[in-house]
């Protein structure tokens, strides 16, 4: 199992933002993580990313519990927030060898020389952040997210307030990720879930509504389209 969820329950206050909730996946998946606004999608991703406790519940990445080993799980997740917050004043390198230097990471040069390869930032990379397009700032994020080379990438909203263009240009760099880790991957695209999920977790005030793999849509909701079963399991 890749990212396994156990009655997780989250309070903010008087505010059930999450509702026992539990899924799995395998690994090597990318699965879109579905709901409304306020469904609890960015409170599920900060809780597997051990950035927030649960109020109840755990989770386990690869085996290993966020809450009690967060050190030990965090080295197998990448997360990207929503809003990518970056300091845009550092350059593309700079901020890259921060992070590789927050991982510990050996060979760094060449290692962040790879990472720019893969993300495509080759001809950004001389460049501030606050100098590079949306999406070349998403690309960094993404880099930032892969350094440590971990299993698990966790990817809030990814290509909110791209241009058409960019979207596809980081939906191609998401599904070639997707090839070697797990994605858990927010959006509010469903045309992007059927470009490159494999399968998708719909959430709802809370409660997950359905988990279903792609390829069994058709069957499972004969003539829906993924919309229109969002709409119904979200109404
Ligand atoms: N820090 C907080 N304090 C109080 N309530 C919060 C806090 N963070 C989130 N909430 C509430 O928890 C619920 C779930 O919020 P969350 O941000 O997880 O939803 P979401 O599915 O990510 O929404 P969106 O699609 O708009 O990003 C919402 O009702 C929200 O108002």
């Amino acid at each position: 199992m890749s990212i396994k969820v156990e009655y997780v329950s989250k309070i903010y206050g008087d505010q059930k933002a999450l509702d026992s909730i539990s899924f799995e996946t395998g690994k090597q998946r990318i699965v879109g993580f579905l709901g409304p606004n306020g469904a609890g999608k960015s409170t599920t991703m900060k809780i597997l990313a051990g950035l927030l406790p649960p109020t109840t519940g755990s989770c386990y990445i690869h085996d290993v519990s966020v809450q009690h080993d967060p050190l030990k799980a965090k080295k197998t997740i990448g997360f990207l927030p929503e809003n990518n917050p970056l300091y845009l004043d550092m350059y593309v390198r700079e901020i890259l060898s921060f992070g590789a230097n927050t991982h510990r990471i050996k060979n760094k040069s060449r290692h962040i020389d790879d990472v720019i390869i893969q993300t495509g930032l080759l001809t950004e990379q001389h460049k501030k952040l606050h100098q590079l397009s949306k999406g070349y700032r998403q690309r960094v994020g993404l880099a930032m997210c892969i350094l440590h080379d971990p299993a698990v990438l966790i990817l809030n909203e990814p290509t909110t307030g791209l241009d058409p263009n960019q979207i596809l240009e980081i939906r191609a760099l998401i599904k070639m990720l997707g090839k070697e880790k797990t994605v858990l991957l927010s959006t509010h695209i469903m045309q992007e879930v059927e470009a490159i999920c494999d399968e998708v977790i719909i959430l709802n005030q809370g409660k997950i509504q359905d988990h279903f793999s792609l390829d069994d849509m058709s069957q499972r909701y004969p003539k829906l389209s993924l919309e229109e079963i969002f709409v119904r399991l979200t109404k």
